[in-house]
């Protein structure tokens, strides 16, 4: 049986990984921070009695080296991160630390203990930021825009640097957005299907957002999940885009949701507050080489998504 370690393992992807791992025969060990017990997530997903948990502060390199000393797993996917590109703006400094010392502290622990253990890290499509062409590939420039998209850059090029240097299974997964049920209220879809739900229910007045003259390339999380796992069966380490190939407007999304709750446009209100110093105007990538290289499979349109999610918040709504 393989042994899996997943840092990050309450979050939305953690939890949909784990899961994943689980149903491929897979002992899975998730990494949680002391002062986190929120296993909501994996409740949902009805896993929380499978997974074996493991209290280690990933900015501790001796709770790190012991940690992966005790458990010796074949593959470790690091998902743990300050994940909110909007608290990156109020928290800079403990993001950078956060997203890069742990990052270093993983690899380090690998390379003394276990060079052999294959590590996935969660790179992000806004290390390329301000995007001069589309769609974007493993190829274009780097040009982060905030200080997480900063942290980020910083963490995929230690993985590359210790793969290129010491020979290291490492992969890096660049995924662009990626939804689902289980995406927590501060992101921007999750936040539009949860408040439209209950302004169609007369519990809210209206939509407040920030800058929806905007442009992403938004995904189903359950299936870029499944590009993780495919990267580590590989023969040889390398970095894959993970994305849909297309861009969403957020007004089309936001429009989209009204429309199928019938809820008139005038309860989307435009809040200055939320807009960000900076932020990506149009952003879409390319699959071709997840798709060709790892078989990864996926045609999902984004307004089927939002199907799926829309009845999915509507069947667990509680009142
Ligand atoms: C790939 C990347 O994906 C995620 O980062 P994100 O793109 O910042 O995600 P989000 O859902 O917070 O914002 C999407 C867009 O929506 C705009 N927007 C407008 N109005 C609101 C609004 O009211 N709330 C939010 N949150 N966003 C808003 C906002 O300005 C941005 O342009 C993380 O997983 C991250 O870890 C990651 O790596």
């Amino acid at each position: 049986m393989k042994k899996a370690i997943v840092t990050g393992i309450s979050g939305q992807d953690g939890a949909y990984l784990a899961k994943l791992l689980l149903s491929n025969n897979y002992k899975v060990f998730g990494i949680v921070r002391t002062n986190l017990k929120s296993f909501s997530n994996l409740e949902y997903l009805k896993i929380n009695n499978e997974i074996e948990f493991v209290y280690c502060d990933l900015l501790n390199i001796s709770e790190v080296e012991k940690t992966i000393n005790d458990i010796n797993p074949d593959e470790i996917y690091n998902l743990a991160a300050q994940s909110s590109v909007f608290q990156s703006y109020l928290q800079p400094i403990t993001t950078f630390e956060f997203n890069t010392i742990s990052v270093f502290n993983l690899i380090e622990s690998i390379k003394k203990i276990n060079p052999k253990i294959k590590l996935y890290q969660a790179s992000s499509s806004e290390m390329f930021g301000r995007v001069k062409n589309l769609p974007i590939n493993e190829e274009s420039v780097i040009h982060p825009v905030s200080p997480y998209a900063i942290s980020k850059v910083a963490a995929h090029y230690t993985c590359v640097n210790y793969r290129e240097s010491y020979d290291m299974f490492i992969s890096c997964g660049i995924l662009f957005n990626h939804e689902s049920y289980l995406r927590n209220e501060n992101f921007f879809v999750k936040k539009v299907i949860r408040e439209s739900l209950e302004i169609s229910l007369n519990k809210k007045d209206d939509l407040k957002v920030g800058n929806i003259d905007i442009k992403r390339d938004f995904g189903y999380a359950p299936k870029y999940v499944e590009a993780m796992h495919l990267m580590l069966q590989q023969e040889t380490a390398s970095d894959y885009l993970v994305c849909s190939g297309q861009s969403v407007s957020l007004k089309e999304i936001i429009y989209y949701v009204f429309d199928r709750l019938n809820i008139s446009k005038s309860k989307c209100i435009i809040d200055k507050t939320l807009y960000r110093p900076s932020d990506i105007e149009d952003i879409y990538g390319t699959n071709e080489k997840a798709k060709k290289e790892l078989n990864w499979q996926y045609d999902l349109n984004f307004f089927a998504v939002l199907d799926i999610l829309l009845e999915e918040e509507i069947k667990n709504y509680k009142k």
